[in-house]
This record gives structure tokens, C-alpha cells and sequence, in this order.
């Protein structure tokens, strides 16, 4: 088992050293006491989701996976926003070959997060909607900071959230909210998504927040991991199961949607209201 000696947690921490010095859009680092990990995502100025950040997500979830993780802790650089959510101008006019492996890597971030072996926890220390809100709910636990939003907005946006995150949204929050929250698009405010269980805990600083991430992630030390790891599988199993089979399908369906010029035109007029960076025309 990994961690049980000091040899193996220096080796897993320099490895990690090692591995966060060639992913400038995620740094790693490992508290060596509790041996849990803090990925901080930090593309800037927003953490918007393109080919490359998912790649090193994704790449980084499976180093954790293979050097047995105790825990882990996902927050951003930036104190303003958690994630943006998908890159827009990515997926404004695009190729559909950048575009095919952008929503593969999208579906295998999520595989990989939502099953993890180690328990997760998000430190949510800044605004979160759609992709940034699919990122905080494959964790276990979400801390959310005040004053920011969360939530799939993705109907404002003019399409529907696929099902494997219809479901993390509905077995987080139950049915009826998922209902409401998803058909209008919803962003809540903290306090809201506290209301409604979208998130565990409020803090009033990320300091705060990671010590009750790590207060959440500290529960699970008398726990044999395998038994926990086990019954989070045969909770969320069938869930990833049914992406993996659909993953191919749902790829091509994606692309043909997303490069059809009825979506283009609706997106086109999402960024022109709502980010302060235009198209250029
Ligand atoms: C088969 C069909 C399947 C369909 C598939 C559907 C779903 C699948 C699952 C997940 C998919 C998710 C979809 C998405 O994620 S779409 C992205 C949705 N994102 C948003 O709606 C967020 C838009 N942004 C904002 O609301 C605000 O920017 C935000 C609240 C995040 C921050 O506000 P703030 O005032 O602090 O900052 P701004 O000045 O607005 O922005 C700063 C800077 O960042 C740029 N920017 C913001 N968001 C994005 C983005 N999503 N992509 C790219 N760039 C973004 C913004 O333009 C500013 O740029 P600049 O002026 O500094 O250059």
C-alpha cells in the first residue's frame, strides 16, 4: 500500500513534484502528513475546459489513481472562478476533430473523477457554472465559498446536459430539484445551492475551506479503502457503466450537434451577451 512508509510517500511526492512541473495548467502537491493531494487547476483567467486542460486533468486523475491517492482535493488558482465551464470560443466554429477528442477527454475526466477509488472533495472557491459545476459534482463533497454561482446552465445555452451528468445532478440533489434546476439552467447562489444540497458547506475563506475538505477527507481514515472504494463503486457504477457504453455514440451525436449551424448561431449570440470577449467578426 502506498503511504505506509515514509520511502513511499517521499517517492510519491517528488513524483509528483516531478509530474506538476511538466502540467503548467494543473499543479499537484501532496501534504506529506496526511498524504492527501491538492490538483489546482490554473488556466488562465478562468479555467475555461479546452483539449488541453482536460488532457492534463485527466492524465493527472490517473497518476492518482496509480500511486494510490488517500484523498483529494480539487480547487483553482484563480479567486474568482472555480471553472468556466466548457472553453465557448473552442467550441464556436470548430474543428470537428479537436471537438471529438475535447468531449472524449470531457467524458473520460468524469469516468475517472466521479469513479475514483480515493475520496474527492471540491473546494468550490469560485464561480462554477455548467463544466465547472460538472467538475465539483463528480467529487464526493463540495465547499463552496460566498458570493459565487454554481449550477448547469446549459439549457440557457441552447442544449441538454448529457445523461451521465443529468444523473450526478439527480443523486446529488434528488429528482424534483434536478428537474427544476436543469430544464431552466439554473445558477444558484451559495447560499442556494447550500439550500438545496447542491453543496455540503459554506466557508468564508478558502483556508477554511480546505480544512473542512480535509476534516471530510480525514473521515474515511479508519475506513479500509478497499470496503469504501467498493461501495462507492456499487453506488455510481451503474452510472459510469452506462457512459461506457454510450461514450462512442454520445461523442458523435455531440460533435454533429455542437458543429450544426443552429447551435452555432444560438452560442454566437450566448458569448456576444453574456462575455466581455467578443467574436471577432
Ligand atoms: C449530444 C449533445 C450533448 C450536449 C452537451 C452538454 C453538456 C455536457 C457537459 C458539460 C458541458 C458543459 C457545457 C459548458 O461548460 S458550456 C460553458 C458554459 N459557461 C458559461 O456559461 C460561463 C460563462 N461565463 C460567465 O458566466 C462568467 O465569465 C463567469 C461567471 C464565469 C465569470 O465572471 P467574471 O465577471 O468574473 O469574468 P468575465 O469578465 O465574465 O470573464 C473573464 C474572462 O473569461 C472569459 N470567459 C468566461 N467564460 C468563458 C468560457 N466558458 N469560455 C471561454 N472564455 C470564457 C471572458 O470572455 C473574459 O475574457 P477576457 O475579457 O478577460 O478576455
Amino acid at each position: 500500500m502506498a503511504f505506509r512508509t515514509a520511502r513511499n510517500l517521499a517517492y510519491f511526492s517528488n513524483y509528483i513534484r516531478n509530474y506538476s512541473t511538466n502540467g503548467p495548467l494543473v499543479n499537484v502537491t501532496v501534504n506529506e502528513k496526511s498524504g492527501f493531494a491538492t490538483a489546482t487547476l490554473q488556466r488562465p483567467s478562468v479555467n475555461s475546459l479546452n483539449l488541453e486542460l482536460l488532457t492534463e486533468i485527466s492524465h493527472t486523475l490517473q497518476q492518482l489513481e496509480k500511486n494510490k491517492c488517500r484523498g483529494l482535493i480539487l480547487t483553482s488558482a484563480s479567486n474568482k472562478v472555480f471553472s468556466a465551464g466548457l472553453d465557448l470560443f473552442e467550441l464556436h466554429k470548430p474543428n470537428a476533430d479537436k471537438i471529438k477528442q475535447m468531449w472524449s477527454t470531457l467524458q473520460e475526466v468524469w469516468i475517472k473523477l466521479y469513479g475514483s477509488s480515493y475520496p474527492t472533495v471540491a473546494v468550490v472557491n469560485g464561480h462554477a457554472p455548467a463544466g465547472g459545476c460538472m467538475l465539483a459534482l463528480s467529487c464526493e463533497y463540495r465547499v463552496m465559498l460566498n458570493n459565487f454561482i454554481i449550477g448547469l446552465n446549459e439549457a440557457q445555452i441552447g442544449f441538454s446536459a448529457p445523461m451521465w451528468l443529468i444523473d450526478g445532478m439527480r443523486n446529488t440533489i434528488g429528482s424534483r430539484q434536478a428537474e427544476f434546476a436543469l430544464t431552466a439552467g439554473t445558477l444558484f447562489k451559495t447560499e442556494e445551492a447550500l439550500k438545496i444540497g447542491l453543496v455540503d458547506e459554506v466557508a468564508q475563506s478558502k483556508e477554511e475551506a480546505i480544512e473542512k475538505a480535509e476534516k471530510f477527507l480525514n473521515k474515511f481514515a479508519k475506513i479500509p479503502p478497499h470496503a469504501r472504494s467498493m461501495t462507492k463503486a456499487a453506488l455510481r457504477g451503474a452510472n459510469i457503466q452506462a457512459l461506457v457504453r454510450n461514450k462512442d455514440e454520445e461523442v458523435r451525436s455531440y460533435v454533429d450537434f455542437v458543429t450544426d449551424s443552429q447551435f452555432q448561431d444560438s452560442l454566437g449570440e450566448f458569448i456576444e451577451l453574456n462575455l466581455k470577449q467578443k467574436l471577432s467578426k
